[in-house]
């Protein structure tokens, strides 16, 4: 049988890796997809570039829009990146009848609800295994492997550039803006790298990956999204001491009265396997009721960790795409008309517990008024640790672990403790998270 064709827009990282990987291993590839996956045409705005990458094994345009008009082309794989150009290309290929393939969760997590409709409306399949977690085949896992489940939550490293980042500061002591060039060098980082630091692209992730659990559409708009910029070394350590390690964590979860969506700094035990995951490696964690816990650890970025996961769906869809439409896996994992619309919770809502950093006076009856504060909220204290402070004699770091509680509840008592005159500093307050 004839190969299918597939037209690149975009032969940087991603790019560049797909070409490379589906030419070695071509021969394999042919052998389970059941016919050649041919890349015949590629678009990038440095054509000279994509010319040394693919040599005359493809036509290289500048032009996007002249591969989606080529009616040799059957798939079309966005790897530009952005909300701009690439979601007019996506709109306009799915128009032109063409399947697509995308690494771009930015995109799908905003604009998610109106790209998937207008492909089912066309008959057409968007594919994005590369966008979540790179080369770890979680988008399958959650659509098909664990479809049989009531998925209960999702708790993912699922930024190479921030775990990078976090597992250089602890391990070697490093300072932030040294590890983050580093990151870049290495390809890991967003094209804007303040994505990846201040939670962006996590949430991103964990946006689309709520969508598919829960049956929801992707409402990156609701997302609760913090980063690792205010983080200090001083919490590492403590958190250590405690038992604990700091990740940036993307979770969701089933609430009785709605869905948490966050992406967070948070402290997770030092014995969770999560918590053991280094350097610019992803894992996520799914809990579901009737498999239990199930952990899919693996390379979350780089070149060809993620072009294994854009070719995965471009066999797939080699595969499905003469298959009935209602026959294909949905988009979402959910059938459209079987869609809900829990809500997502606002922040105030969400049931967590914390790590607290207070620098106070050091003098007698404090740690009193502070337990007292959080017992009138009814917070309950799991620890306390009291530490000399680096700022001075007279002062000391007290840090406080408390068991679950409602997250708005714990702004009205961090705001009384804050008014205490013995409270000499902005208190730290960090999410710890026991995922068991
Ligand atoms: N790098 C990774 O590890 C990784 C992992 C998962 C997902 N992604 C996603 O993959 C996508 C691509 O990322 P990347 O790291 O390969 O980016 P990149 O910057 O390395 O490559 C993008 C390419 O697109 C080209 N381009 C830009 N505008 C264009 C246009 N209008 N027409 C044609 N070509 C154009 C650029 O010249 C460049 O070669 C992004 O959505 C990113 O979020 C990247
Ligand atoms: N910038 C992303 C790339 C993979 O999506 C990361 O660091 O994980
Ligand atoms: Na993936």
């Amino acid at each position: 049988m004839k190969a299918i064709k597939v037209g690149l827009l975009g032969i940087g990282t991603v790019g560049s890796g797909t070409f490379n990987v589906l030419r070695r291993n071509q021969a394999e590839i042919r052998g389970r997809a059941g016919r050649g996956i041919e890349i015949a045409m590629v678009a990038d705005l440095n054509t000279e570039r994509a010319r040394e990458i693919v040599g005359d094994a493809a036509v290289v345009v500048s032009d996007a829009r002249a591969v989606i008009a080529n009616p040799e082309i059957d798939i079309v794989v966005e790897l530009i990146g952005g909300y701009g150009i690439a979601k007019t290309l996506v709109m306009e290929a799915i128009a032109a009848g063409k399947h697509v393939v995308t690494a771009n969760k930015a995109l799908l997590a905003v604009h998610g609800t109106e790209i998937f409709a207008a492909a089912s409306a066309k008959g057409v399949i968007v594919a994005f295994e590369a966008a979540v977690a790179g080369g770890i085949p979680i988008i399958k896992a959650l659509r098909e492997g664990l479809t049989a489940n009531r998925i209960e939550w999702i708790a993912g490293i699922i930024n190479g550039t921030t775990n990078f980042i976090l597992s250089e500061m602890r391990s070697k002591g490093l300072d932030f803006g040294v590890v983050l060039k580093e990151a870049q060098r290495l390809g890991y980082a967003e094209a804007d790298p303040t994505f990846d630091i201040e939670g962006v692209d996590a949430a991103h992730k964990a946006t689309i990956m709520s969508a598919i659990a829960f049956g929801i559409p992707v409402q990156f708009d609701k997302a609760h999204v913090e980063g690792i910029t205010q983080l200090q070394a001083a919490d590492i350590k403590y958190a250590e001491q405690l038992g604990y390690r700091i990740k940036l964590l993307g979770l969701t979860r089933r609430r009785e009265n709605g869905i948490e969506l966050r992406v967070h700094p948070t402290l997770v035990p030092a014995n969770r396997l999560i918590a053991n995951v280094e350097g610019a490696m992803n894992a996520v964690v799914v809990q579901g009721d009737a498999v239990g816990t199930t952990l899919y650890y693996g390379k979350g970025a780089g070149s060809e960790p993620t072009a294994s996961a854009v070719i995965a769906d471009l066999v797939d869809i080699t595969r499905l795409h003469t298959a009935d439409p209602d026959h294909r896996v949905p988009h979402l994992a959910f059938q459209p008309d079987a869609m809900n619309d829990t809500p997502i919770l606002p922040m105030e809502q969400v049931l967590t517990s914390f790590y607290l950093r207070l620098i106070v006076a050091d003098e007698a009856g404090v740690l009193s008024r502070i337990t007292t504060i959080l017992a009138e909220h009814d917070i309950s204290i799991d620890a306390v640790l009291q530490r000399e402070s680096a700022e001075g004699e007279k002062q000391t770091d007290l840090i406080i672990l408390t068991h679950e509680t409602v997250e708005g509840r714990m702004n009205k008592a961090l705001a009384q403790m804050q008014a205490l005159p013995t409270v000499l500093a902005p208190i730290v307050r960090l999410r710890k998270e026991e995922l068991a």
